[in-house]
């Protein structure tokens, strides 16, 4: 896993190093990663460096300390420079050495001066500098960010590197004012950062390289984890050759409607091709039909009296007072389940336990909350996903894996794993459908076992394998939630 940590820790961490002579030292390795991030994308970009031409924009903390002290370096391989000092002045240090090296300041002079008229010819000067740029950096402000933020216009096309973050991003959520630049490359000093990981700060970060400047020791535990395709594979239960049927693991199914019984194909079609032992399903009369027309291996059942290591339950149901009473009697049996869709309307704070995992989208999860009292709404939720997904887990005692470009999955204690890879084509209807399928059949082979660390560890795993199918789904061109349930279990391992 790749550790990732809040601004506010990163920043706690670096404190000390930064008064005493460590500071300047850090600034040089952070400057040092960026130019040499920035020397590679121009020569991906345009097949060299000398004589390419880069403009900052520069903040008057730190951050634009880094950008100065890092165009100082690109100046000397020959690299056209232009800083362009939006608070109208810079970090004295960094402004000295990038003069020194020979590069080009505007609006250097004056005092600092933020009327709304000398802002205006800043950004006036700051559009002519940018004119004619091949890539521009991005160091106004770092983790030091706070509120709103205003940028000049930058020319379309021009590529944008952030230095350690998009200016404007909060570092410990994720959450972005209006107006930042989003970055094809954001070069971040010390560790990864929650804030890029999720909500709007992923978006716009565009790829990240992460330069080490000797923090780890400092760092203690990390706020989230990403899951790599390593831990992904280490994850995936197997079977082995002593398993049968029933000891492989078998999956309840509740799913389905005479409205919706498509939900139930998506997701019974999702769990036999991620693989279980056997699977149960419980749906009215038309969708049970279509299920066992596209999943002839299905074994249909007539409530929750059946023997199954775990339940999924949700996808499409309705009002149908057997799925209706078996979720209860699911839940009232504490057994290991998925609770996604229409049964997290069903779910009583008091029903939650360790062995549930809940798999709400935003609007859903503001549901969950507002019902435990919590006075939240969607938009608060997609500024700081990992705060809220965390208050669920601890309001119904439940992993929780809040969907979304960014899957994150959270333990009452907090414990956070996000993955990262789904493709943006996954966003189609019926994918969270397929989503519960392989989870419930991945949570039914893993018999459950581990605690709640290892549940959202599981829930993570998933995610990613969905994000892997996604990509095999994709290899030819556009595809629905029916092509990703028949590729479910297929990609990378
Ligand atoms: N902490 C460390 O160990 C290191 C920090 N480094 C850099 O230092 C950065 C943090 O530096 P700072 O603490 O100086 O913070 P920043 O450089 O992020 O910004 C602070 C400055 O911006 C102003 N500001 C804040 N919000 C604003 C807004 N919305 N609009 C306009 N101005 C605003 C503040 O008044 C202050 O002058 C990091 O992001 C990183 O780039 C690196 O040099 C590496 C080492
Ligand atoms: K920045």
């Amino acid at each position: 896993m790749i550790n990732a940590y809040t601004g506010t820790q990163i920043r706690a961490a670096e404190a000390g190093l930064l008064q005493g002579q460590d500071g300047a030292s850090l600034m040089r390795r952070a400057a040092h990663g960026l130019a040499h991030h920035i020397m590679a994308l121009l020569r991906a970009r345009y097949g060299g460096v000398y004589g390419a031409h880069v403009a900052a924009l520069i903040g008057t903390g730190n951050n634009g300390g880094d950008g100065l002290y890092a165009m100082a370096r690109l100046a000397g391989r020959g690299v056209a420079c232009t800083a362009i000092l939006l608070g109208g002045h810079a970090h004295p240090e960094g402004l000295e050495a990038f003069t020194r090296s020979g590069g080009r300041v505007v609006s250097g002079g004056g005092t600092p001066d933020s009327s709304a008229r000398a802002q205006a010819r800043r950004f006036r000067e700051a559009s002519e500098a940018l004119a004619d740029v091949d890539l521009v950096i991005d160091a106004v402000l770092g983790t030091g960010a706070r509120g709103a933020i205003a940028l000049p216009e930058i020319p379309a096309d021009v590529p944008v590197v952030a230095c350690d973050l998009p200016s404007g991003v909060d570092a410990d959520t994720g959450a972005a004012s209006d107006g930042v630049l989003a970055a094809d490359l954001t070069v971040t000093f010390g560790a990864l950062k929650t804030g890029l990981c999720v909500g709007a700060g992923r978006r716009l970060a565009g790829n990240i390289e992460v330069v080490d400047i000797g923090l780890e020791d400092l760092l203690g535990q990390p706020d989230l984890r990403v899951l790599t395709s390593t831990d992904a594979e280490a994850a995936t239960p197997r079977p082995t050759s002593q398993d049968h049927k029933y000891s492989r693991g078998v999956l309840g199914l509740i799913a389905g409607s005479p409205c919706y019984p498509g939900a139930a194909v998506l997701a019974a079609t999702a769990a036999v091709n991620t693989s279980v032992g056997m699977l149960r399903t419980l749906a009215p009369e038309r969708a049970a039909e279509l299920i066992t027309q596209a999943v002839p291996e299905a074994v249909p059942a007539d409530g929750a009296d059946v023997r199954v290591d775990a339940w999924a339950m949700g996808p499409g149901i309705d009002d149908d007072p057997a799925q209706l009473a078996a979720v209860e009697q699911v839940l009232g049996a504490g057994l290991p389940a998925i609770v996604d869709a229409s049964a997290l309307r069903t779910l009583q704070p008091g029903q939650g336990h360790a062995r549930l995992i809940l798999t709400p989208h935003v609007g859903e999860l503001e549901d969950l909350l507002v019902r435990v009292g919590v006075r939240v709404t969607a938009a608060d939720i997609s500024e700081d996903p990992v705060r809220w997904a965390r208050w669920a887990a601890v309001g119904y005692s439940s992993v929780v894996l809040l969907k979304g470009h960014t899957t994150i999955c959270v333990a009452p204690d907090g414990y956070t794993i996000i993955n990262l890879n789904g493709p943006a084509p996954l966003a189609t209807a019926g994918s969270g459908d397929v989503l519960t399928g392989m989870l419930g059949a991945m949570l039914a082979t893993s018999h459950a076992g581990g605690g709640t660390r290892a549940l959202v560890e599981l829930a993570a795993t998933a995610a990613y394998r969905h994000g892997d199918a996604a990509r095999v789904a994709g290899q030819h061109g556009g595809f629905g939630a029916g092509q990703l349930a028949r590729v479910a279990g297929q990609g990378s391992f």
